[in-house]
């Protein structure tokens, strides 16, 4: 098991900056996400960690040790990819082994160390099976097995799941999970898709244009975003300008040009984020917190409305709602039943509780 530290690395590719002045310290046997949009550098990142390139400036440690320009096959990590990376043509033990065969371990420990991830990973009834008659989700539990039984510091998994159906993924990050528990392995994990960062991470960092904007766990990231960009990425949210007007008790007030209107906020860290002088601010509402009502709601901002569309989802309802300042609101309820339905066209309420608002800086690039 190994901490491993990203101090100041930056990593360009002629003209292009992937990564700049990145600092991330991971903790020992963390499972530590980089989560953000296609092209932000996580791969490059990632990339960096397991040795295939070199920082153009930083450094990288692992237990303070630095690995900055080591080898990728002196760092004793473990990688899979989200193509498997696999041998075709070579059987599920011949691809498992194949790490401990460049190792020059005995062929008895070879043998006992393969028949032993292939039951962890509960493929031991394919260990002769050529892995091109697997299926998606069997090969990457191969992939996953060859990383792992090297008995690697650090596990580095480069979005595996993305080739996978919805159900199989599923199945795969509770998997994933068990494996990274049981080692209890420093494990480092690249994805684009938040629900899958939410639910499997110890703490997430996320990426845009090649910088970290926010390292946190999921509920800090979710419901303390530093910025819009965070909060935008991370599940759905209600983003509107404001403006810093005055201080009242324990309440800030914020005029919303948007909504003709001044908008009250709880003064507490939770619904403040920091911010500069000279930021440009904006209000961030989960949809989950918008209260919406026929009849007449009391209390601090307060906004009639026409709902403009009913999204039904299953699970929840989405309602949009057209304020009289033509700003639309989007509200999220669970559902409780057809009759809580509302229809195009009703006019009604709604209220923005001053407790569920974060205000946030827009992001800088
Ligand atoms: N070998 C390379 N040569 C030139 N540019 C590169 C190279 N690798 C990555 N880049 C550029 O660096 C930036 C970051 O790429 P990277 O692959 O790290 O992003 P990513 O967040 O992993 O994206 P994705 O989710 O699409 O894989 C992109 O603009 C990309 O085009």
């Amino acid at each position: 098991m190994s901490t491993v530290n990203l101090s100041a690395i930056t990593k360009q590719f002629g003209d292009v900056t992937a990564v700049e002045e990145l600092d991330i310290l991971i903790k020992e046997g963390e499972f530590f996400t980089f989560l953000g949009p296609s092209g932000c550098g996580k791969t490059t990142t990632l990339r960096m960690i397991a040795g295939f390139y070199y920082p153009t400036k930083g450094k990288v440690t692992f237990n303070d040790k630095d690995m900055t320009t080591v080898p990728p096959e002196k760092r004793n990590t473990g990688m899979v990819f989200q193509n498997y990376a696999l041998f075709p043509h070579m059987t599920v033990f011949e691809n498992v082994a194949f790490g401990l065969k460049v190792r020059k371990i005995t062929k008895s420990q070879t043998k006992k160390r393969v028949e032993d991830i292939l039951k962890k990973v509960r493929l031991d009834q394919y260990m002769d099976r050529q892995v091109s008659q697997l299926s998606g989700g069997q090969q990457q539990r191969v992939a996953l097995a060859r990383a792992l039984v090297i008995e690697p510091d650090i596990l580095l998994l480069d979005e595996p799941l993305s080739n996978l159906d919805a159900r199989l993924r599923d199945e795969m990050r509770n998997e994933i999970l068990r494996l990274q528990r049981d080692y209890g392995i420093t494990t480092i994990y690249v994805t684009h898709d938040q629900a899958e960062a939410l639910t499997m991470s110890d703490r997430i960092a996320v990426f845009n244009m090649g910088k970290c904007q926010q390292v946190g766990t999921p509920t800090e990231i979710y419901n303390q975003p530093v910025n819009d960009f965070v909060a935008e990425f991370i599940g759905e949210t209600n983003l509107i300008p404001i403006a810093f007007k005055k201080e009242k008790n324990n309440e800030k007030i914020y005029h919303c040009e948007q909504l003709d209107a001044d908008i009250q906020v709880q003064a507490t860290e939770v619904n403040i984020a920091e911010y500069n002088r000279n930021d440009q601010l904006l209000m961030s509402i989960r949809p989950e917190s918008v209260q919406i009502d026929k009849a007449s709601l009391t209390g601090e901002n307060v906004f009639k409305g026409e709902v403009i569309l009913v999204q039904f989802t299953g699970a929840s309802v989405h309602t949009y709602i057209k304020l009289s300042s033509d700003a639309i609101i989007r509200a999220t309820d669970l559902n409780e039943g057809p009759s809580t339905y509302l229809t195009n066209g009703s006019k009604v309420n709604v209220k923005l509780p001053a407790d569920q608002i974060r205000v946030i800086p827009k992001a800088r690039m």
